[in-house]
C-alpha cells in the first residue's frame, strides 16, 4: 500500500514569519489593535513564504458521496437529494456555487459515489460505488474505496498546485454525512457519542435518538477493530470525508494552506491531523457549526474559528463566507502605512 499521506508536510517559513511580525508592529495603529487579523497575516506570511500574503486565488472543491448508515432513519431529508444537489452545484444555484462565483473562483464537483449512478457536465464522476455501506452492520469502505477517496483528495490538491493556488477550500455533500462524522469523532476522540450526534439537517427528537443509537451501534460493532486512525476512517468514514482528508494532506504537502469549513470538513481535518500530524499547521479554521458535535472537535484540534454565524449548511460555505476576511487581514498587513512613512509618533513602548 502506498502511504502517501505519511510523508511530510511542509515546513512553515521562520524568516517571512519574523519579517511579518516586525511589518505589523511598525503599522499605524497601537499594537495588537487588529486583534487575530494581525496573527491571521503573519500564519499566511508564514505559510506562502512571503511577507505580504495574498488570498487571491482560491482553488474551490466540493465532494459529494452517501452514506448507508441513512437506512437507519438518521437524516431529515432523503438520500436522493445528494445526487439532486450535484446538478444545482453545476448549474449555479447551491450556496457554494453562489459564494464560489462571488469570489471569482470556478467551482469543482466531485461525485464520489451516490446510489443512483448520474451522468452531469460539469461534475467528475469517480463512482466509487453506490454509496458507503451501512456501517452499523459492517465497514463503510473497502480498503481500495479508502485509497480511491483518498487519492482522489491528493489529485485535487495537486490541481490546486497546478493552479497556484493561495488558499483550498473542500465543501462536503452527502445525506447523513452527520452521523458519520459523528461516529469519526466518537471512534477518535474521548468523548461520549449523546455530545457529539446533533440534528444535523433538522431531525426531532426522535430521529436524534434513532441517530445516537446508530453511532453507539457503529462503535459497538468497530471499536475494538480500528487500530489506527486509517482503519477508523475506513470503517466510520464516506468516500468524501476520506477525500476532503486527502485533499488536506495533500494541500499540507504542496503548501497550500486549507480553509475547512463546518462540522463534517473538521472530521475529515481531524482524520487528517491523526494520519499525518505534520499537516494541522496548513488548517485554518473557518467557522463554528451550529452542530452540537463540532465544539469538541475543534477544541481536539485547538482550533479558535473565525466566525460564529450558527451556520449548519455544510458544503464548504461557512469557508467561502469567511475568504473575504482573510483577504482584508492581507490588505491591512500589505497595504497599510508604517509608522515612518505617515510621520505618525509610535507608543511610548
Ligand atoms: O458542516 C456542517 O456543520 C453541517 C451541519 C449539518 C448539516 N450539514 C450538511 O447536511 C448534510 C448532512 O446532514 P444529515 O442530517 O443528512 O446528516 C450534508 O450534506 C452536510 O453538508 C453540514
Ligand atoms: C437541500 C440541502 C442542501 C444541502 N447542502 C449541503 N447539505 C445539504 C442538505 C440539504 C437537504
Amino acid at each position: 500500500m502506498d502511504e502517501w499521506w505519511k510523508e511530510a508536510c511542509q515546513p512553515l517559513d521562520a524568516v517571512m514569519r519574523e519579517r511579518a511580525l516586525a511589518r505589523q508592529d511598525q503599522l499605524t495603529k497601537p499594537r495588537g489593535a487588529l486583534g487575530r487579523l494581525e496573527a491571521l497575516a503573519v500564519q499566511l506570511a508564514a505559510l506562502q513564504g512571503c511577507e505580504r500574503p495574498q488570498v487571491e486565488r482560491v482553488h474551490v472543491s466540493v465532494f459529494a458521496g452517501d452514506h448507508g448508515v441513512v437506512e437507519e432513519g438518521v437524516s431529515a431529508f432523503p438520500q436522493a437529494v445528494t445526487g439532486q444537489m450535484l446538478r444545482n452545484f453545476v448549474g449555479g444555484g447551491a450556496a457554494l456555487a453562489v459564494l464560489a462565483r462571488r469570489l471569482g473562483s470556478a467551482l469543482e464537483v466531485i461525485d464520489l459515489g451516490t446510489v443512483e449512478p448520474l451522468h452531469l457536465a460539469g461534475v467528475s464522476h469517480l463512482r466509487l460505488g453506490p454509496g458507503t455501506a451501512n456501517f452499523t452492520r459492517e465497514a463503510a469502505m473497502s480498503d481500495q474505496q479508502l485509497q480511491q477517496a483518498l487519492g482522489a483528495g491528493r489529485d485535487t490538491a495537486r490541481r490546486a498546485a497546478a493552479g497556484a493556488a493561495q488558499l483550498f477550500i473542500g465543501g462536503e455533500m452527502g445525506i447523513g454525512n452527520t452521523t458519520c462524522a459523528s461516529a469519526l469523532a466518537a471512534a477518535l476522540l474521548p468523548h461520549s457519542p449523546l455530545t457529539l450526534v446533533g440534528p444535523g439537517t433538522g431531525l426531532d427528537g426522535d430521529g436524534v435518538r434513532r441517530k445516537l443509537a446508530a453511532v453507539q451501534t457503529a462503535l459497538r460493532l468497530h471499536a475494538d477493530h480500528c487500530a489506527g486512525p486509517l482503519e477508523t476512517l475506513r470503517r466510520l468514514g464516506g468516500f468524501e470525508v476520506a477525500a476532503l482528508a486527502g485533499a488536506y494532506l495533500g494541500c499540507a504537502q504542496q503548501g497550500i494552506p486549507v480553509l475547512v469549513d463546518g462540522f463534517i470538513c473538521s472530521a475529515a481535518a481531524l482524520c487528517a491531523v491523526r494520519l499525518n500530524p505534520t499537516c494541522r499547521p496548513w488548517l485554518l479554521f473557518a467557522h463554528r457549526s451550529a452542530e452540537p458535535g463540532h465544539l469538541a472537535v475543534l477544541q481536539a484540534l485547538e482550533a479558535e474559528p473565525l466566525l460564529d454565524l450558527g451556520l449548519r449548511l455544510g458544503e464548504g460555505s461557512g469557508a467561502a463566507l469567511a475568504v473575504p476576511l482573510l483577504q482584508q487581514a492581507c490588505a491591512l498587513h500589505n497595504e497599510m502605512a508604517t509608522f515612518a512613512e505617515a510621520a505618525v509618533a509610535e507608543g511610548a513602548v
